[in-house]
């Protein structure tokens, strides 16, 4: 099959740890028999998922995350596979996008694997029969882990839950290198203009802002970091960054990203300060970073001048562009893909093993959010050093025995 017939070729070369999980078990289909629903942003790199789950038995019913993200010629070659259903199509409207959703989950899966909590939540507060038949879920990333946060905290969950976006081997390489690389990009190519010499205003200094933040300076920025936590502040002021209000950013920035995981982050008495061609995009899960309705009414004209761009004249001439409608810039801009693809291979291998554990293994959890075992994250992480042919040391057994020796008789002291 050539490369052009089939959209997972190129993703697949770059995904080896799910290749090797795949391998694994396609033999032995330790998830026949269970089915699956994926919510997560519709490309080739998460159509190796849906591929590996499904080499290890189980019926895959996947959906996006995001309506704008999906890769419509992935979504037809994946619901040609048997044993793969699509409740996604390319082009779909918010509505369409929610009412997918709840189509998959009338399909009653077994597993929900999650991004946003998007089946999670509706499935508890929609569809509460399937709920209570759910075997467990995993969510990938860290807007979908506040939600479920709360839930748990409600008291609601039905089933168990394991936080693949808390594990260092997703927030360590997703977050930070992922959206790091990918934001930039995106925001470059939408736009078409550097980033060098420009003043680049990050909003939240987390995993991710810190991954575009330390992205950009290499990339030869000035860095503006805005915070609401003082230690996060803290740390981008000694990382080497400007930190100040997000007041006194907007006089000073030419390219802004948020990264927060809240709303309004920029608003009116910021659009207000902010200069001309001032380029304002969002990296965080969802489109409320940025107040869209505030930016709206403060201006007085609003045009397309390129894809990707909405340009917002304000009363006093100025241009103020909106990229990639302040949705994801990585993901829903006119070019984007997401992640790279070896960054996301270790995210989505987390979810195969968040799948794999929790339905062959009987840990007898309860409804709840639940951090993945450690031993999980490190196999992943052991797999992904084997594809890059990275050996390292093993701890000896003196240093285990020193460790273990609190009184540390041994001591030279
Ligand atoms: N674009 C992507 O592909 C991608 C990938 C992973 C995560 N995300 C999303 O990005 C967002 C951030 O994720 P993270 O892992 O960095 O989270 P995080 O919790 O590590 O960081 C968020 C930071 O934002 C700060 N913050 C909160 N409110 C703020 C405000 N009003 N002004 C300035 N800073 C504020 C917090 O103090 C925190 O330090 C989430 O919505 C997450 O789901 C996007």
């Amino acid at each position: 099959m050539s490369t052009t017939d089939d959209p997972l070729a190129w993703a697949r070369e770059y995904t080896p740890v799910l290749q090797s999980l795949g391998d694994e078990h396609e033999d032995d289909e330790p998830l026949a028999g269970y089915t699956i629903g994926l919510a997560t942003h519709m490309e080739a790199v998460s159509g190796c998922l849906v591929e590996a789950l499904n080499r290890a038995g189980a019926e895959v019913l996947f959906t996006a995350s995001e309506p704008q993200s999906t890769h419509g010629d992935v979504v037809e070659y994946l619901d040609d596979q048997p044993g793969i259903t699509a409740y996604v199509w390319e082009g779909m409207t918010d509505e369409e996008f929610d009412a997918a959703q709840h189509e998959l989950l009338e399909r009653e899966p077994d597993f929900l694997l999650d991004d946003g909590c998007e089946l999670i939540s509706k499935c508890v507060a929609d569809h509460p029969e399937v709920a209570e038949t759910v075997l467990g879920g995993g969510e990938q990333t860290t807007a979908g882990i506040t939600r479920a946060e709360a839930m748990d905290e409600e008291g609601v969950l039905e089933f168990p839950v394991y936080g693949v976006n808390d594990t260092p081997m997703k927030h360590y390489f997703d977050n930070v290198h992922g959206t790091g690389e990918s934001a930039l990009v995106n925001v470059s190519i939408t736009t078409n203009t550097v980033i060098t010499g420009e003043t680049v205003v990050v909003a939240g200094y987390g995993y991710c802002g810190r991954g575009i933040a330390r992205k950009a300076r290499g990339m030869g920025a000035q860095t503006v970091v805005t915070e609401v936590e003082p230690r996060k502040a803290l740390e981008a002021h000694m990382d080497g960054h400007r930190v100040m209000s997000m007041d006194e950013a907007a006089e000073i920035g030419d390219i802004f990203i948020t990264s927060t995981g809240t709303r309004d982050v920029i608003r009116r008495e910021h659009f207000e300060k902010m200069g001309d061609g001032a380029q304002l995009a969002n990296a965080g899960h969802f489109d409320v970073e940025i107040d869209l309705d505030g930016l709206a009414e403060y201006a007085e004209s609003v045009t397309e001048p390129r894809e990707g761009i909405t340009r917002y004249t304000t009363p006093d001439g100025r241009h103020v562009n909106l990229l990639a409608d302040g949705r994801l810039v990585n993901l829903t801009g006119p070019a984007s893909e997401g992640h790279p693809a070896e960054i996301i291979d270790t995210t989505h291998a987390m979810m195969f093993v968040t799948a794999y554990d929790l339905l062959t293994r009987d840990h007898g959890l309860g409804p709840g959010l639940y951090a993945i075992p450690d031993r999980l994250d490190r196999d992943v992480a052991e797999r992904k050093l084997d594809t890059l042919d990275i050996d390292i040391d093993a701890v000896t057994d003196a240093q285990e025995q020193y460790a273990d020796d609190w009184r540390h008789e041994d001591s030279a002291f």
